[in-house]
């Protein structure tokens, strides 16, 4: 990883974030007993012929910059769930995706479908303050973890309850995934150095997925025809933003995926 990469200041922001919240860890575990036990994420997104519906709440990104400025998470969300998603993902970094923590209470209050706290996690207090706002899973991204970080953190999702999305964006990473007990698999198909995505990458990647692994294909998606590719892959589920966040109508939008991920033969039997 270079030392100017985008991915380094989003960890080193964390980092102060995290610092700043530590003191807060035995605050956010106590707060999980008053919170409804987790909804099966993983669950959600698995089905033996559809391709589900991971449906993004973004304003902003490092790529793309501005992508629906002052969006109501809410009335997104409630959008993606009218429009048959499967489950959301909700960014809760503010600093360069606009997102937080805020977006995430009020999906919650919202919609009753499956979330994940989508965040650059780092350390437990992010793990117990994603639960304690009613996260169903939470984001690992093997590339800003070191082995016993990944298998901590990861043994902590599972122990609230929670389910553990892993991502890999190369063949290495995936096998670190893997190794790690992951059994919610997600490919990132943009380089976050270049921001370049590849939907290639998630297809070539897919026959090393265990059966019992559900496979998430990220980045990048944004046409029935893409939703095809992904389906003949074999992959479970496909996570959306920034397509269906830049349209006027979010629900429509949404539904014409999903409508399209369920076709007749849409995975390889
Ligand atoms: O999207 C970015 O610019 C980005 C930059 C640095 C780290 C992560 C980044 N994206 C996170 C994601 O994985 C996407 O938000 C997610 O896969 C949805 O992708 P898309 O449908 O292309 O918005």
């Amino acid at each position: 990883m270079s030392s100017t990469s985008i991915l380094d200041r989003i960890v080193a922001t964390k980092r102060d974030e995290v610092k700043a919240a530590s003191g807060r860890l035995a605050e956010y575990r106590d707060m999980t007993r008053q919170v409804p036990a987790p909804r099966g994420f993983a669950a959600a997104l698995t089905h033996p012929s559809h391709v589900r519906l991971l449906a993004e709440v973004k304003r902003r990104s490092p790529s793309a910059g501005d992508i629906r400025p002052g969006a109501d998470p809410a009335a997104i969300a409630r959008d993606y769930a009218a429009g048959g998603a499967a489950a959301l993902s909700v960014l809760t970094d503010r600093d360069y995706f606009g997102g937080g923590m805020d977006a995430l209470h009020a999906v919650r209050a919202a919609v009753d479908l499956p979330l994940i706290r989508k965040d650059f996690v780092i350390h437990p207090v992010q793990v117990w303050e994603a639960r304690a706002a009613g996260a169903d899973a939470v984001l690992l991204i093997v590339r800003i973890l070191d082995p016993s970080q990944l298998a901590e953190l990861h043994a902590l999702i599972r122990e609230t309850g929670m389910d553990a999305l892993v991502e890999a964006h190369t063949e290495a990473e995936l096998e670190v995934a893997l190794a790690a007990g992951a059994t919610l698999v997600g490919v990132n198909n943009r380089d976050l150095d270049t921001f370049a995505t590849d939907l290639e990458l998630s297809i070539r990647l897919a026959p090393r997925l265990p059966e019992s692994v559900t496979y998430v294909a990220e980045s990048g998606i944004r046409t029935a025809a893409d939703v095809d590719r992904l389906g003949a892959a074999g992959v479970n589920a496909i996570l959306v933003g920034e397509s269906l966040m830049r349209q006027p109508d979010v629900r429509a939008a949404a539904a014409a995926l999903v409508e399209r991920s369920r076709a007749p033969g849409m995975r390889p039997a």
